[in-house]
């Protein structure tokens, strides 16, 4: 006679499966949202409500009845399980306060999907008892109200689509209109901002303060709603950690995975063996054989077999993300403009790529670390199917997701500690450069018990936002670690019950104990490898904000190189530049020097004299007019060939850590010694360099501070002469010497002025005297123009200030005029 039995038990199975990982993967998406947004609820009405658990009621009904089925119609505990999962399921989606669309859709089709096919094979069976009919018409109804509640949501969809017309059409259905994967949510609470979190808010204000407004976009990237949302930043970081092209590290990736899988096939066959050693024992058989297999396969399993075999090929794998990700944020640092050097405290951004340095383990925890996990727990199910029965696979299979479902929810009760933990790393970084690289002007003051404080300060609070971060990751731990025990009890006794009827053997018990171990320690990384991957993921989003910043001066695409021979034509064409949203600093400004002219600006301080000069090195683009050398604006061309013909002396030139050999070969690196010598002589600094103990190989300190402000410049001159550019700028570049030097220096600076355009910015008006032009600035436009004499006669700015020079009174009264 056919029964009901005569539906193919594995149906059951799978349809269980699928609803609870339907349920689990609408729980990850969602997860961090606020809310759906009116396009993806359904209104909860009477009826709506009634119809949800109405279903939930009847599978609850199934369930029940299929339990309660005499034998002879032959038990069927799978049944009852998937009628079980599909009732919570429902019940779980009418609990809601807002009917999920996509919830419903995803519950209903799954429904429909294995319902139909169970429900027709019944139907068609005939000699059905009281009890099977009962249960047919329950399943029946069941099945009707899905349908209706399909074809609400369907109809509502496309109610909604004709409303907001072309909108909505272009949109995937679970978006939230920007692309993004999530259910459509529009105001959404930023991860972890929840409101158990211990991180006090003033603290956080103030840690905000600390970030001077930095880290809007870090704070963009957390009110970006759920964690699938806010995942989707870091994208731009995996061509660094995906080693596409390299295949010695793809041959890496392959060994892990190799020793990946034979681990995932001694996971099994390690508990089967011992499994087989105890049968052995309790027939009273000697097993020394198998004890002996046994040994084999525990040394292969182990960290001396495949365990070193994978943490070897782990190094290159390693090594890879990290030698690509500190090397493009490096470069992308070092690319971006003066703007953003300006702005940022260079302290913090070392931090920053520091931290970022995180992120190099994201490629071997995921791929290597959750992705086989995930392998692991579906071999399991299958394992502990075939073993035993559907439920003790289910009751795994259901205790891993809630495991993994209870880290998430936890973990994000942390990374809000995360957070103030970098933030006060970084804070601590930066007062720590400030002091050490400020030594002078601390100690000129006085100030080393303030700075103690202030570094003390920083640290307190750095440990502060650590120890609230730890107690809490001890606390979630402890939490989620609880359910590691109770999982192993249901499962034992699950497995307890199958021995005691004769459907599993003593063996197979202890199989379970072992495997046990081998199952629920990938489960206890996987769930601490997401916790520290969100950490990471927390620590890089400065690194990610500094690679997503766009350099606000940038080459055009195409752009050529300077073509040369460069004679040295340099043309300023009605130039207006403001710095961000400030005032206009320069204001239609229009210069012409032809090629070997010297063009010297003078005025106040703050006129915009050296503005001008970083206009024409291109640190910051004009915002009206343009600059250009030999008729090309230097927009059109690449930043580096510019840079190449323009040799600049600073007003405080910057000397690195190292010999001064070393530091005037930064000019040109193929120069020989003897070109060195040349420009050092040409400088009057040879005879001075050969006077240190060491010559030029004397170590000049960071920033230079072994040498006075006189041969620090009169280095940084010989720098250029060096460079031998066909267009120079010198922004005070005799400031620091005295008359006689100063006289060399000038000598020397005429003598190469002479092939070459020069723009000299001085406030002692006696080294400009001989200069072709003489632009007066004041308030960023140029009030006067003209030889030496010509202006004197003028008798205007430049007279006055020639007078007050010569009256003996020094260059700050310039500043007042
Ligand atoms: N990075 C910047 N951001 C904002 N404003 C700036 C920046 N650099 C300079 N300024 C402002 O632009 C104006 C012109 O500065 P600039 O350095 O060109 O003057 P200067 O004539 O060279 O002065 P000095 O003779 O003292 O060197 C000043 O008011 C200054 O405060």
């Amino acid at each position: 006679m056919p029964s009901v039995a005569s539906v193919p038990m594995p149906l059951y199975v799978a349809s269980a499966i699928s609803v609870l990982l339907f349920i689990f993967i609408s729980f990850l998406l969602n997860f961090g949202g606020k809310g759906h947004d009116n396009r993806a609820v359904l209104r909860k009405n009477l009826l709506r409500t009634a119809a949800v658990c109405l279903i939930a009621g009847a599978y609850g009904t199934e369930g029940v009845l299929v339990a309660r089925r005499p034998d002879n119609l032959g038990p069927s505990p799978d049944h009852t399980v998937a009628a079980t999962y599909h009732a919570v399921a429902w019940a779980a989606a009418c609990l809601r306060r807002q009917l999920v669309v996509s919830e419903i859709l995803g519950l209903a089709t799954i429904c429909l999907l294995f319902g139909v096919p169970s429900v027709t094979i019944e139907a068609v069976a005939g000699g059905r008892t009281k009890e099977q009919t009962g249960l047919l018409a329950v399943q029946f109804t069941r099945l009707l109200l899905i349908v209706c509640l399909l074809a609400d949501c369907v109809s509502r969809f496309a109610r909604r689509k004709q409303k907001d017309g072309s909108t909505e059409e272009g949109s995937p259905f679970l978006s939230d209109g920007t692309g993004s994967p999530s259910y459509g949510s529009t105001d959404r609470l930023p991860i972890g901002s929840d409101s158990t979190s211990d991180s006090g808010g003033d603290d956080q204000d103030e840690d905000d303060e600390d970030g001077d407004g930095k880290d809007v976009r870090a704070t963009q990237l957390r009110k970006s709603g759920s964690w699938t949302v806010y995942l989707q930043h870091f994208k731009i970081f995996l061509p660094h950690l995906i080693p596409r092209e390299d295949p010695k590290v793809q041959a890496c990736v392959l060994l892990c995975v190799l020793c990946l899988v034979g681990d995932r096939v001694l996971n099994i066959l390690v508990p089967a063996q011992l499994g087989l050693i105890a049968d052995k024992l309790l027939a009273r058989q000697l097993p020394y054989a198998d004890l002996a297999i046994y040994l084999v396969l525990t040394l292969v399993h182990g960290n001396s077999g495949l365990g070193m075999i994978r943490a070897l090929a782990k190094i290159p794998v390693e090594q890879f993300s990290y030698r690509r990700l500190t090397n493009a944020a490096f470069a992308h640092v070092m690319s971006l403009a003066m703007e953003f050097h300006a702005d940022r405290d260079s302290a913090e951004v070392m931090k920053a790529v520091e931290q970022g340095g995180a992120l190099t383990r994201v490629l071997d925890t995921a791929m290597l670390e959750m992705l086989p996990t995930v392998v692991d727990m579906a071999v399991a199910f299958v394992l502990l199917y075939t073993k035993f029965n559907a439920a003790v696979a289910l009751c795994m299979l259901t205790a891993s997701l809630a495991f993994l479902a209870a880290e998430v929810v936890t973990s994000s009760w942390n990374v809000d500690n995360r957070r103030r933990v970098t933030r006060a790393e970084r804070r601590e970084a930066r007062v720590m450069h400030q002091a050490v690289q400020g030594w002078v002007t601390v100690s000129a003051f006085n100030m080393l018990a303030h700075e103690r404080l202030q570094f003390g300060n920083a640290v307190d609070k750095q440990l502060a936002a650590k120890r609230d971060w730890s107690r809490r990751d001890a606390y979630i731990t402890a939490l989620s670690e609880a359910l590691i025990p109770v999982t192993f009890f249901a499962l034992a006794c699950l497995v307890a019950h199958e021995v005691y009827v004769g459907r599993a053997s003593p063996g197979d018990f202890v199989f379970l104990v072992q495997y046990w171990d081998f199952l629920i320690w990938p489960i206890k990384f996987l769930s601490h490898e997401y916790r520290y991957l969100m950490a990471d993921l927390i620590d890089a989003e400065r690194l990610l904000d500094l690679l997503t910043t766009e350099p606000t001066v940038a080459d055009r695409e195409g752009a050529a190189r300077l073509t040369g021979p460069v004679e040295g034509r340099v043309e300023f064409d009605h130039v207006e530049f403001a710095y961000g949203d400030k005032r206009t600093a320069i204001h239609d400004v229009s210069i012409l020097a032809q090629p070997g002219e010297t063009v010297a600006l003078v005025g106040t301080t703050g006129a915009g004299k050296s503005t001008l000069a970083k206009l024409l090195l291109r640190y910051y683009d004009v915002t009206g007019g343009g600059v250009r050398i030999d008729g090309q604006d230097v927009r059109d061309v690449t930043q580096g060939s510019l840079r190449d013909v323009i040799g600049v002396v600073p007003q405080d030139p910057l000397l690195f850590n190292a010999s001064i050999m070393e530091n005037l070969r930064y000019a040109r690196l193929a120069a020989s010694d003897e070109d060195v010598y040349e420009a050092c002589r040409a400088a009057a600094i040879h005879d001075k360099i050969l006077s240190f103990a060491d010559g030029y190989g004397t170590k000049v300190g960071e920033q230079g501070v072994k040498l006075s402000g006189g041969e620090v410049q009169r280095l940084a001159i010989a720098r250029v002469f060096l460079k031998d550019p066909p267009v120079l700028v010198l922004d005070e570049a005799t400031s620091a010497v005295d008359t006689e030097t100063e006289a060399e220096i000038q000598a020397a600076l005429q003598r190469v002025s002479k092939r070459r355009t020069t723009f000299v910015i001085a406030h002692r008006l006696s080294t400009v005297v001989r200069a072709d032009q003489i632009l007066v600035l004041h308030e960023g436009a140029i009030v006067e123009k003209g030889r030496h004499q010509e202006l004197l006669d003028r008798g205007g700015r430049y007279a006055a200030l020639w007078r007050k020079q010569l009256g003996g009174t020094d260059e700050h009264v310039l500043v007042d005029v």
